[in-house]
């Protein structure tokens, strides 16, 4: 091979690499690798691009930004591209992008930067347009897509808290904006929502989302508005347009209007006049970074100047006056001592690495997760190896990748052939990733049980934690503590209960032969075990445990099913209804509808809820809760708004979950008057109904 056509060849493979980490990436927002391997790629790739640009090609991943759009949704061209960010690791690729930026433009003219954290979401344009009386409304949500198009994602948007929905004229005045305007920023999933998702993917046995970023996609790219408003997505606004032109004369300026208007902006912005400030800046940032409740990845820093900006221009796919300073990944390399295999609710194996702990990003890591055999597989991975652990905000740490440059490790990792606690063996059943222990008595798998059963969220049953399980269960603690080597010597002791059914005929003599427990705490847990019973069916659906039915599945089967009949009559509608019955009921898939079919074919668990109904369970069907602002709101419109159409005062509502009526009645829940309002509103005050004027409502939406 010649030596073009060798790094003719290097160049395709390496873009033929980046098309398959940006298809994961963008398309089915869960990436193989860590961001940092991807940009080396695309590092490399550019750097032999610039010595080739012969080579370069329109189609290559460094002249074009994001990955396809998605099918599904609507595909909607940007006022102007949304681009990418070109980024700098260090200081001096920032210093040397500061140098660019005074070479580019006249000598002496000075340049002011504007530092603003950089937001591990992604990005979306905001299109408002001019509503009733001066105001502006929320027209149209898009995402990034390729950087030309964007999928049309309003609905979804029109869930999130932070996005005003509309923008009042007085709002629009004093921030000195248009009617008709752009607003662009970055959509961010908090650490708490995305925990919380995590949480009940594996409490319902699906996969979950490798960080909050992959995770915000994925919601603001579901087809369902109802499970984006449940996971609390937040809106940071950064850019302001209007017919795809920066409005303002400055990114300071232009970060305070958006302030005014309404919108949510990352405080932690602010201004510098040198390098030196911006590194300060830099320094802070990432010590502030496990703080913040969401993830950043770096800190953006953009010329401040519009002026200025239009004189720097683009380069292929990213601004010239903007750069992303990246922090370092949060990634360290140690040595894999062991596999240990822990024993989940549903008797899921999951194998947890045992390593010599490393320092991580703050925290000391001993643990990381390998999810499951395929993993193990994939990895390559063996015992003695040097590994590459990745930790994400509050998640369990990872194993990424083995790392090559130490002496490989021996021992291949073995996956049991039995369950470590029972010693039943394990299965895995055709086109499943993980083996289960299906012994349905095994000990760890009770106490999973149990520990589910009773936690908040789920049965909230105050003071059942581990320790007490464990107890009643007559173990001792099963899984070494974090940090510790060896799980603490087992006690043996007769177990009190054998099933979640048992703990509601626990006595106080009983709970007084355990260990740390007072009469006082006793009578308290008592208490919380008699109260449980009152929980709502759906609860008592999420309590079973039974598997792909996390939070929400388990709302919408019991609201289902309350239709037909009362409390305990809804559950057993629910036990004998078929697998083509359960389909039907919205959002829910053959998979889950099996599940669900197959855990009450099950004897023993039909049984254990005939026990719970004869113990008390009440299985009130009540309403799900409410998943949207105004979800169980009925509005009536009268007279003229100050600023509001009508049309678009019924449009947010609506959105929002509320209804909207024409008629007075004893169910509506506010009537919205404004000038010269007539017989309807009479009618609310005959009826008792209450009365809101326009700011009282938009008050509701944030505003
Ligand atoms: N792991 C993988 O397989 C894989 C694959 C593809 C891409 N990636 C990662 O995706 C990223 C590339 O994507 P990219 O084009 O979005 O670039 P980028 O994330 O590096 O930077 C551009 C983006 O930063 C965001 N941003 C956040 N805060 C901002 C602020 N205050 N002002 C302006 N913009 C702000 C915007 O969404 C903007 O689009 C890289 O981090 C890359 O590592 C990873
Ligand atoms: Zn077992």
């Amino acid at each position: 091979m010649s030596v073009e056509s060798k790094i003719e060849a290097r160049i395709e493979s390496l873009r033929e690499a980046l098309r398959h980490h940006e298809y994961l990436y963008y398309v089915e927002d869960s990436p193989e690798i860590l961001d940092a391997e991807y940009d080396t790629l695309m590092n490399q790739l550019k750097a032999l691009e610039a010595e080739h640009p012969e080579l370069i090609t329109p189609d290559s991943p460094t002249q074009r930004v994001g990955g396809r759009p998605k099918e599904g949704f609507a595909k909607v061209a940007h006022s102007r591209p949304m681009l990418s960010l070109d980024n700098a690791y260090n200081e001096a690729e920032l210093r040397a992008w500061a140098d660019r930026v005074h070479a580019a433009l006249p000598a002496g003219e000075t340049v002011e930067f504007v530092c603003e954290l950089k937001l591990d979401g992604l990005s979306l344009a905001l299109h408002y347009g001019a509503s009733a009386n001066g105001a502006s409304v929320l027209q149209r949500g898009l995402t990034r897509g390729d950087g030309t198009t964007g999928e049309d994602v309003t609905t979804n948007v029109r869930t999130i808290r932070s996005v005003p929905l509309a923008v009042s004229a007085a709002k629009l005045k004093k921030a000195g904006m248009p009617q008709q305007f752009e607003v662009r920023g970055e959509v961010v999933m908090p650490q708490a929502a995305f925990q919380r998702m995590n949480e009940e993917a594996v409490a319902a046995g699906l996969p979950v989302k490798a960080n909050p970023r992959n995770a915000a996609a994925g919601t603001i790219r579901t087809l369902e508005p109802n499970i984006v408003a449940q996971r609390r997505l937040d809106f940071y606004a950064y850019f302001l347009l209007r017919e795809g032109e920066t409005l303002l004369p400055g990114q300071q300026e232009t970060l305070d209007a958006l302030k005014t208007a309404g919108f949510r902006v990352n405080m932690h912005g602010s201004s510098a006049k040198t390098i030196d400030t911006v590194l300060k800046f830099i320094e802070k940032a990432e010590a502030q970074r496990d703080d913040l409740g969401y993830e950043i990845d770096g800190v953006v820093v953009k010329v401040n100047s519009t002026a200025q900006q239009a004189r720097l221009g683009f380069t292929g796919k990213a601004p010239r006056w903007a750069i992303a300073y990246k922090f370092a990944a949060r990634a360290g390399v140690t040595q894999l001592k062991g596999v240990g295999f822990q024993v989940g609710r549903t008797g899921k194996l999951t194998p947890v690495a045992r390593l010599t702990p490393v320092f991580i990003g703050g925290t000391t890591v001993s643990n990381a997760t390998l999810h499951n055999a395929d993993e193990i597989q994939r990895l390559g991975v063996r015992i003695g190896d040097w590994v590459q652990v990745e930790r994400g905000g509050d998640v369990i740490p990872k194993i990424v990748k083995v790392d090559e440059s130490h002496p490989r490790g021996t021992e291949e990792i073995e996956f049991p052939t039995h369950c470590p606690v029972c010693d039943e063996p394990v299965v895995r059943e055709e086109g499943e990733v993980d083996w289960r222990c299906v012994n349905a008595s095994c000990p760890a798998r009770l106490r999973e049980e149990l520990l589910h059963f009773a936690s908040r969220g789920v049965m909230n049953i105050e003071g059942l934690g581990d320790a007490l399980v464990a107890q009643l269960l007559g173990q001792a603690e099963m899984a070494p503590a974090e940090g510790e080597e060896e799980a603490a010597e087992p006690v043996a002791r007769k177990a009190l209960i054998h099933s979640v059914a048992d703990l509601y005929t626990l006595t106080m003599d009983q709970l007084l032969t355990l260990e740390r427990i007072g009469q006082k705490s006793a009578q308290t847990l008592l208490d919380e075990i008699e109260r449980s019973k009152k929980n709502p069916l759906w609860r008592v659906l999420l309590g079973l445990g039974i598997r792909h039915v996390g939070e929400r599945t388990a709302q919408l089967l019991a609201e289902e099913f309350a239709s037909r009949g009362q409390d305990y009559e809804a559950m057993q509608a629910l036990m004998d209804a078929t697998e083509e019955e359960l389909q039907r009921v919205p959002e829910i898939g053959p998979k889950v509808a099996e599940a669900i079919h197959e855990f009450f074919a099950g004897h023993k668990n039909r049984q254990l809820v005939e026990r719970l109904h004869k113990l008390g369970f009440s299985f009130t069907a009540e309403k799900r809760q409410k998943t949207s602002q105004l979800e169980g709101m009925t509005f009536v419109l009268t007279g003229t708004l100050p600023t509001l159409k009508r049309e678009d005062a019924k449009t947010m509502i609506e959105a929002a979950g509320g209804k909207v009526s024409g008629s007075v009645s004893k169910k509506t829940t506010y009537v919205v008057a404004g000038d010269e309002a007539g017989s309807k509103l009479d009618k609310a005050n005959e009826l008792g109904v209450k009365v809101i004027d326009e700011a009282a409502l938009l008050a509701m939406f944030g505003q």
